[in-house]
C-alpha cells in the first residue's frame, strides 16, 4: 500500500448527547480504520450509535471527544471528499431530477460536471429522466437519483445511512446489485449502516458489529466471498451461515435499555 492512500480513521470517538433528562452516552471510545477503496458495513442493535457515528464522520455531529480524519484532514465539519446517502432520497420536490443532482454544486458555487452526471444517470438506468420531477419516479428510482447526486462530485468516501431500508425486498436486491457493480467500477471507500445483515454481507469486505449503547466496536467479520458478486451468492450455504453467525453475535448483545442502565 502506498503512502498517499487516504484511510478514513476514527480514533477514540465518544459522544454524549445532553438531553432534558440527563446525558445519553451514544458512543464510547470507538476506533475504526477504513482503508481507501474498502467497502465496510456497520451493524448492531437498535440505538447502539450507528447513525451517530456516521453523522460524525460526515461532519454533521461534533464528538464529545476523539478524532476523525480522512488522510491528513481532520473532519470537524462536512468535507468535500465525503458524500452521503440517506434512507429517504431527500430530493427537493419542486426541482427536477437534474436540478436536484446539481443542487450540491450550487451550494458550493461549483460548475456541475454535466457530462459526468449524464453518464451516471445512464449508468443507474435513469438516462432521459433528468427533466422529470421526483414524484414521477418510484422509490427505487429516487434512490438511484440520490446515488447519482452523491457520486456526481466524485467523493473519495461515500457514507450510506440505511439507504435501501424503505424499499421493497425485490427493489432492495436490485439496488444491492447496482451498488456492488458501482463499487467494482469506482472502488470508492464506502461505509454502510444497515439493519439488513444480508445486505451488509453481500456488499462488504468487512462487517463491524457494534455493542449496545454506549456503542463500541465489538467484533469485525471478514467477508470471504469473491467479487464480482451476484444475487445467487445469497442462496448459498456459506452466505447463510455467515449471516446467521453475525445475527447471533448481535442477539447476544444486551438490549439498549439494559446496557444504558448499566453504563449510566
Ligand atoms: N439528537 C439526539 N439527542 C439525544 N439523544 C440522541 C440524539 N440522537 C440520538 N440519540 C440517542 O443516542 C443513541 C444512539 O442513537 P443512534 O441513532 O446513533 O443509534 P442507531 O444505532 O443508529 O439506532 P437505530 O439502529 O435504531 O437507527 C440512542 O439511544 C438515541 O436515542
Amino acid at each position: 500500500m502506498t503512502q498517499d492512500r487516504k484511510a478514513l480513521r476514527v480514533q477514540g470517538a465518544t459522544k454524549a448527547y445532553e438531553t432534558g433528562s440527563g446525558q445519553v452516552h451514544a458512543l464510547q471510545d470507538v476506533d475504526l480504520t477504513v482503508e481507501q477503496g474498502e467497502f465496510i458495513s456497520v451493524v448492531g442493535p437498535s440505538g447502539c450509535g450507528k447513525t451517530t457515528l456516521l453523522w460524525s464522520i460526515a461532519g454533521l455531529h461534533q464528538l464529545s471527544s476523539g478524532e476523525i480524519s480522512l488522510g491528513p484532514d481532520k473532519i470537524r465539519k462536512p468535507h468535500h471528499a465525503i458524500g452521503m446517502m440517506f434512507q429517504l432520497a431527500n430530493l427537493l420536490p419542486w426541482r427536477t431530477i437534474q436540478q436536484n443532482i446539481e443542487f450540491p454544486f450550487e451550494i458550493r458555487r461549483k460548475t456541475p460536471d454535466r457530462k459526468k452526471i449524464a453518464a451516471l444517470l445512464e449508468r443507474v438506468g435513469l438516462g432521459g429522466f433528468g427533466a422529470k420531477m421526483p414524484k414521477e419516479l418510484s422509490g427505487g428510482m429516487q434512490q438511484r437519483a440520490s446515488i447519482v447526486r452523491a457520486l456526481a462530485s466524485d467523493p473519495e468516501v461515500l457514507l450510506m445511512d440505511e439507504p435501501f431500508g424503505a424499499l421493497d425486498a425485490f427493489t432492495r436486491d436490485e439496488m444491492n446489485l447496482l451498488m456492488e457493480e458501482i463499487w467494482e467500477e469506482t472502488r470508492k471507500t464506502i461505509m454502510l449502516i444497515t439493519h439488513s445483515i444480508q445486505e451488509a454481507v453481500f456488499l462488504s469486505n468487512k462487517v463491524y458489529v457494534m455493542s449496545a449503547r454506549p456503542g463500541r466496536m465489538h467484533r469485525v467479520f471478514e467477508v470471504p466471498f469473491e467479487r464480482p458478486r451476484n444475487l445467487k451468492l445469497m442462496e448459498t450455504k456459506a452466505f447463510f451461515d455467515l449471516v446467521n453467525e453475525i445475527k447471533a453475535e448481535i442477539q447476544h448483545q444486551p438490549s439498549s435499555a439494559s446496557a444504558a442502565v448499566a453504563a449510566e
